[in-house]
């Protein structure tokens, strides 16, 4: 058996630290990596469940959480809020032309309402519109969506108050309407809603009490006015609530998607999608990658002597140990390639550097002191390894450089196991 190097342990002990895909915290609070950014783990997702599941309306998530949920809502709203701006802006600046429609304006009201229609609220809403269309300058958007929906709420109170003074015939329920649209359409926060419910309705009561008293018609009205103002509120609260709830279930569906469920590591469908794109990036930035291929020897021997759930044991050992040698840096990867077969991307090193670093693992694999969790019986672990990288700025297939690492890898068990074999891969593309 191999001794360990003087002045190490003889073993290392497996240290059983918490499954990353259970771990609490986040991977993007912790600034480790950004290739993960807006990927909470399980245990964040569940606390921000049932934050939302038992908390009455203060669910903001905190940090990147909040944030990817905020991108995915903007996104999911983009095009009924849109829609939503056009018809309001289509419903006001058309207001002038048809007099004996739905707003039966008098002068001279009608020169004022049309100056504020045509030249203020119609390309406010029309801007709200086209921004909320294309989905960039996010501040920018938010702030005229805020406006647009502000400046509509107080024309058509304005317009109420026309009404009240005979000066414009105005089906006022269509001030409770806009509302409810903009609570289920917009999408907005129902504090927000809740908040322009409760001053439009203010307003409006107060509006129908000083030009009318308290008369049987006011009650009925003010009646109607809650019941609008209500059904905007809960609306827009049991919208945000769900909204929420969709967006904790698909981070669940991605993280369990991502990470593969024994180890803990990324899962092979992760690693396809994120090595392609660390590749492209080493070449754009010209810098070397290099890629650890490894194998657990006679694996075989393992599940059928300990039989499969000490075989599983032994895997998830290996993969908290290389989890905790790698992927520390950003661009650095490490995944279940398959089976017993695990890799690890390390970006920007020289050879130098990645044969020390695999070499590392290898013996930090072979240290570990795996015992049999039914008879306490320690099990010798070893692993096999194909080490390669890219020169700089290389234009390699992923697949390429895979296949390459996997041809050493099997050299290094010809050659007897529990060793490495490495090599620069050379592009044999044309
Ligand atoms: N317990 C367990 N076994 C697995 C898992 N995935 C694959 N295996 C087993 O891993 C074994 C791999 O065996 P082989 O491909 O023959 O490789 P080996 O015995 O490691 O031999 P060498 O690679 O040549 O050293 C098979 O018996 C698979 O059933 C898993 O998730 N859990």
């Amino acid at each position: 058996m191999n001794e360990p190097p003087a002045g190490q342990p003889a073993t290392t002990p497996l240290t059983v630290e918490p499954n990353p895909l259970f771990a609490d915290g986040d991977a993007a609070e912790s600034g480790e990596h950004p290739l993960l950014k807006s990927r909470p783990t399980l245990v964040t997702l569940k606390r921000l469940e049932a934050r939302v599941r038992h908390g009455w309306g203060a669910w903001n998530f905190e940090g990147s959480a909040e944030d990817a949920y905020r991108v995915w809502h903007r996104k999911r709203f983009r095009a009924s809020r849109t829609l939503l701006f056009s018809l309001i802006a289509l419903l006001f600046l058309t207001g002038p032309l048809y007099q004996h429609g739905l707003l039966q304006v008098s002068e001279p009201l009608g020169q004022l309402y049309k100056v504020l229609d045509v030249w203020a609220l119609g390309p406010l809403l029309i801007l709200a519109a086209v921004l909320t269309a294309l989905g960039r300058w996010q501040l920018l958007t938010q702030s005229v969506q805020s406006a647009a929906v502000m400046a509509t709420l107080a024309a058509l109170v304005y317009l109420h108050a026309a009404d009240l003074r005979d000066e414009v015939v105005f089906p006022d329920a269509l001030m409770g309407l806009t509302l409810i649209a903009i609570a289920y359409f917009g999408g907005f926060s129902w504090p927000r809603i809740a908040l322009t419910a409760l001053v439009c309705l203010g307003v409006r009561i107060l509006l129908e009490v000083e030009s009318l008293g308290v008369v049987p018609e006011t009650i009925t009205s003010m009646a109607i006015r809650v019941i609008e103002a209500s059904i905007a509120i809960l609306g827009a609260w049991s919208h945000e609530r769900l909204a929420r709830l969709t967006w904790i279930r698909r981070a669940v569906m991605q993280v369990l998607l991502r990470t593969d469920g024994l180890t803990g590591l990324s899962s092979r469908y992760d690693f396809d999608r994120t090595f392609a794109r660390v590749l492209r990036q080493a070449r754009r930035e010209h810098k070397r990658i290099g890629v650890l291929l490894m194998d657990v020897d006679h694996f075989k021997r393992i599940n059928d002597g300990h039989g499969h759930l000490v075989g599983d044991h032994v895997l998830r050992s290996v993969g908290e140990a290389i989890g905790h040698q790698s992927g520390r840096r950003p661009l650095d990867l490490h995944a279940r390639f398959g089976g017993e077969e695990m890799v690890i991307v390390w970006y920007d090193l020289v050879p130098a550097e990645l044969e020390a670093l695999a070499d590392s693992v290898i013996r930090t694999v072979r240290d570990l002191a795996v015992t049999s969790p039914l008879t306490g019986e320690r099990i010798l672990v070893t692993i096999s390894a194909g080490l390669t990288w890219t020169e700089p700025g290389s234009d390699h297939l992923p697949h390429q450089v895979l296949q390459h690492a996997d041809e050493l890898l099997y050299q290094a068990k010809q050659a007897g196991r529990d060793q490495m074999k490495f090599g620069a891969f050379v592009s044999t593309r044309v």
